[in-house]
């Protein structure tokens, strides 16, 4: 399994010596476009940053060891578990939460963050892996989102027997372990070990304090305690470009920070292509599987940038009987709860072209026949104009298989 730091040479990463706090999110930005991954330091800490690294689709290929998304999508889906093998906590102690890089990354957001944090949380026999933002309240505390899954549960539990939960908060860990956190897997199966089933085996080291496991090769490790007390979180931008809202949130206790200078620290640009490919290339596959169980062939699955890579989607399909794209809509809705507005088009059609995407719509869909529409679903915590519930959408925007020339597109 390759570090960070490793892949990120191999991708070509353009080392930038120490930048300003307020140039990180404009310098990320620049290099997201390029799709070149940015090495450096953060005034102010000693602690080498990686980011921009997951800003292509070849570049989540590399991190997966692939060359298609068919073969990246099967690695995710497979759930296979490998094995942890455990080694010694070779981390160095650092003072406080203030040597490591925070960044406010846009003007309205409510403090500076961490972005590219996994929490590594066990209880009652049941480990845990998954990304949640930390915002920094002071030198010893800090607020966390919980979106309601499987570390807001173990929280809730928790808190409700009068315990504190004890946590371990990952920086810069290997791809596959940030693969594999940002998936969707049945509560009880822990996301190192499909991270260890992804790359072979995954090396493992039990923090000092709680006795947490922690991918070895990763560059910071901080235990705490996620207590009862909340405190306002937010406004922070997230996937969507738009500054979601102040929840009243669990304040993270810190008790250590530990470093390992060998490795990476990650930064991730909020609403950024990497954040969208961390959180959305997941779900593509998730999207994927779903579909290809009702229509003979899926060629590919996008969820597009506009739509932040999680509420929108365009899939290209063979289909063997017109009802299979409708099919489709409802599969797509179910591989991935959060998607709002789907497209179904003929192989023909390139779902990375917007223009052909736009195109199918305009000369193969007829809302009467062609439109689907779910109210009251359960959608995304990130759509603003989500009220409660969500309408979703689905449009099949694929031609009738006896009148193909009729539809044909003439270069
Ligand atoms: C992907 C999410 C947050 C982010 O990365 O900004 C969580 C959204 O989860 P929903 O289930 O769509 O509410
Ligand atoms: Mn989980």
């Amino acid at each position: 399994m390759p570090s960070l730091r490793e892949l990120a040479e191999t991708l070509g990463a353009e080392h930038l010596g120490t930048i300003k706090k307020d140039q990180v999110t404009e310098i990320i930005k620049k290099y997201e476009k390029l799709g070149k991954p940015i090495i450096y330091k953060v005034e102010g800490s000693d602690v080498e940053v990686l980011s921009a690294l997951y800003s292509s689709r070849e570049a989540v290929w590399k991190a997966l060891d692939s060359r298609s998304d068919e073969e990246a999508y099967r690695k995710l889906l497979e759930l296979k578990k490998g094995e942890l093998k455990e080694i010694p906590f070779k981390f160095r102690e650092l003072d406080s939460l203030d040597s490591i890089p925070w960044v406010k990354f846009y003007p309205k957001d409510g403090g500076e963050y961490q972005t590219a944090s996994i929490f590594i949380a066990c209880r009652k026999g049941i480990c845990n892996s998954s990304f949640h933002r930390v915002m920094k309240l002071d030198a010893k505390r800090c607020a966390v989102r919980l979106v309601p899954r499987h570390l807001y549960t173990m929280h809730k539990e928790a808190v409700e027997e009068e315990e504190e939960l004890p946590v371990a908060v990952v920086i810069g860990a290997p791809s596959e372990v940030e693969f594999a956190s940002a998936l969707s897997v049945p509560f009880g199966t822990f996301e190192l070990e499909i991270a260890a089933g992804i790359a072979g085996s995954l090396e493992i080291a039990k923090t000092p304090l709680y006795s947490l496991p922690v991918p070895a090769r990763s560059a910071v490790v901080m235990e705490g305690r996620l207590t009862k007390e909340r405190v306002k979180e937010g406004p922070f931008v997230d996937l969507l470009h738009t500054y979601d809202k102040v929840r009243d949130e669990p304040v993270l206790v810190i008790d250590k920070v530990y470093w390992n200078p060998s490795e990476l620290f990650h930064l991730i640009l909020p609403g950024g292509r990497e954040h969208q490919y961390l959180m959305g290339y997941p779900r593509e596959a998730s999207i994927w599987d779903s579909v290809r169980k009702v229509v003979p062939k899926v060629h590919k699955v996008r969820l597009t940038p506009g739509g932040g890579m999680w509420l929108h989607a365009v899939v290209s399909v063979t289909k063997a009987s017109d009802g299979d794209a409708k099919n489709a809509i409802m599969a797509a809705f179910t591989g991935h709860p959060s998607l709002k507005h789907v497209v179904i088009v003929d192989e023909d059609v390139d779902p990375d072209d917007p223009e052909q995407v736009e195109w199918a719509i305009a000369t193969r869909f007829q809302a009467w026949r062609d439109l689907v529409v779910v109210n009251y679903a359960r959608g995304s915590s990130l759509d603003p104009s989500a009220e409660g519930y969500t309408s979703k959408v689905g449009i099949d925007a694929t031609a009738p298989i006896k009148e193909k020339e009729k539809f044909e597109r003439v270069e």
